[in-house]
């Protein structure tokens, strides 16, 4: 499959997930920006995606992630789908340009719902339609000393 292929449309998702869990396939689901994809998110999806049989990443568009994190994306939607579809562990990449992944959330009903443990169980958009539909809510620990933030911050200082 060309990585091009895991980027997969709202409208189509459904059908994917559905196949999956027709096969007994655990999905897993996580979201984020992953700006500048570093060592963190790696570990991080990798770890995602071995909690389960599929991991689906969903993806702050460009206007979504211009309205949390003021400034960003640095990289555009596109690179950073391509991106995240060039990795061996990753199944399927979706854009939501909404502020939080909730309605993809709902639509998607992962198995596992998972972040980095920088956000607390309860703080986790989603958690409560996985739970309430069986799933798990679980977060994989930070590597630290590592965020898009502090690269942007050491590039910065190279221009000082
Ligand atoms: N160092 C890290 N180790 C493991 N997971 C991480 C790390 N940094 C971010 N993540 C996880 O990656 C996902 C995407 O996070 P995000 O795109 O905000 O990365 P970030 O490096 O924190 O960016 P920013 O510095 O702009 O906040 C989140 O679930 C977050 O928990
Ligand atoms: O890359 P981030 O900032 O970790 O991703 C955000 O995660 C939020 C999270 O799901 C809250 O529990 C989400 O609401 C937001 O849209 C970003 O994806």
């Amino acid at each position: 499959m060309w990585s091009k292929d895991k980027i997969v449309s709202r409208a189509a998702l459904p059908a994917v997930v559905a196949q999956w869990k027709a096969e007994g396939q655990r999905v897993v689901f996580t979201n984020g920006c992953f700006d500048l994809l570093h060592l963190g998110h790696v570990d991080y999806l990798e770890k995602a995606r071995h909690l389960g049989d599929r991991l689906v990443v969903g993806l702050n568009t460009d206007a979504s992630v211009s309205c949390l994190k003021p400034g960003r994306p640095l990289q555009d939607e596109m690179s950073r789908a391509r991106i995240l579809a060039s990795l061996l562990f990753v199944d399927a990449v979706v854009l939501f340009d909404e502020q939080t992944p909730l309605q993809l959330i709902e639509t998607v009903l992962p198995d596992i719902l998972v972040k980095g443990d920088d956000y607390a169980i309860s703080g986790i958009v989603g958690h409560e339609v996985v739970l309430q539909h069986g799933g798990q809510v679980l977060t994989v620990p930070l590597v630290a000393g590592y965020s898009t933030t502090r690269i942007v911050e050491r590039i910065r200082q190279l221009g000082d």
